[in-house]
């Protein structure tokens, strides 16, 4: 079997649609970076010409108090006009504080595993529905667009083997919700590409390819390959996380998001359009790395700053 159709994707002339996850899911677990270090980062994100930046997540600071200071973030930030700031918000508490810090748009996060979602936001699939019903309906009635992700696509850290059927169907009942977007994440980062195909076609039998999102981390090392497994099947919008920041406070050893720098690397040699300007965002995550000093976590970013 073709996985990989690579002179139709070097055909295409789509534009990919990039969201930056690395101020939110890339600093969730990085404790004591300074307010005025994310403000830089997302201002530097934008100035690169990222488009979709989540800024950052109104969840229980008693969780997440990485997160804490995303009202400070979102209402202190220089705002670039066509750039969406998107915040985390798990109920109306969070859906509050982000329409009071003036989030552009919300995610609502939900799972394919019973498990995680219990511990990551403390409660079942299906209560975690539940409390979203009255999130949606504010959210209509403020007109914010509220994306939603779905957890544990290729594998769960507590269960192990997620049916794709429970990843569809998680997918299908957030898309009918009101979603404009789903978000599909391999949170732990163990998919494979063919497994990362197959996950993908399920769920786009019950939601629109168009309305899908990949956001795969990439412990293994496999998220680009899946990305690119995926790519031939339609999907043109993917989640990373610049220098490859982050990982899940509750997907214990999961690394960061793939690096933004080697997506946009690939695709650009594929030939699609992003929109982004691959020097100024490697010397924003460089500049992040050096606040944290860390190595940083993208190889391209790494080869391009040592010309
Ligand atoms: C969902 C809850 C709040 C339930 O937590 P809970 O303890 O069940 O909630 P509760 O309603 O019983 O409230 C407990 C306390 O939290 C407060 N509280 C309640 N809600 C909020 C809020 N929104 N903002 C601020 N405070 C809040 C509330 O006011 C109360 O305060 P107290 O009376 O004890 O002082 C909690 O479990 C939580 O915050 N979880 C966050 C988990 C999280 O942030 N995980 C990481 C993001 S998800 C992720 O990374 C995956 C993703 C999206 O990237 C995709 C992928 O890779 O798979």
């Amino acid at each position: 079997m073709s996985l990989v159709n690579l002179s139709q994707a070097a055909d295409a002339k789509d534009r990919v649609s990039i969201f930056e996850m690395g101020a939110r899911d890339g600093l969730q677990n990085e404790v004591a970076v300074p307010t005025a270090a994310k403000i830089a980062l997302i201002e530097s994100l934008a100035d690169a010409g990222l488009k979709r930046i989540e800024a950052g997540s109104f969840v229980s600071p008693k969780w997440v108090p990485q997160m804490a200071d995303s009202a400070d973030v979102l209402k202190q930030i220089q705002r670039q006009s066509g750039v969406v700031y998107s915040a985390l918000t798990p109920n109306v508490k969070g859906f509050e504080l982000a329409l009071d810090a003036k989030a552009s748009e919300v995610a609502i996060f939900g799972a394919a595993s019973q498990s995680f979602s219990q511990r990551n936001i403390n409660c079942s699939i299906e209560e975690s529905i539940e409390r979203f019903i009255p999130l949606m309906e504010l959210a209509k009635a403020h007109n914010i667009p509220v994306r939603g992700y779905v957890s544990c696509v290729l594998g769960c850290p507590y269960e192990g083997e997620i049916a794709v059927s429970e990843v569809a169907r998680v997918s299908e009942i957030l898309y009918k919700m009101g979603c404009y977007e789903i978000s599909l994440g391999d949170t732990i980062g163990i998919g494979t590409p063919q497994k990362a195909r197959r996950m993908l076609q399920t769920v786009a039998e019950r939601v629109p390819m168009d309305k899908l999102a990949l956001h795969f981390h990439d412990t293994y090392g496999q998220a680009l390959a899946n990305i690119l497994a995926c790519l031939n099947l339609g999907v043109r919008v993917f989640d990373s996380s610049v220098a490859g920041l982050g990982g899940c406070p509750y997907a214990k050893g999961a690394s960061g998001n793939l690096a933004t720098e080697d997506l946009v690397y690939m695709l650009h040699g594929m030939g699609f359009e992003t929109g982004i300007d691959l020097q100024k965002l490697a010397l924003a995550g460089q500049a992040i790395n050096t606040q944290l000093n860390r190595n940083n976590g993208s190889k391209v970013a790494t080869a391009l700053l040592a010309k």
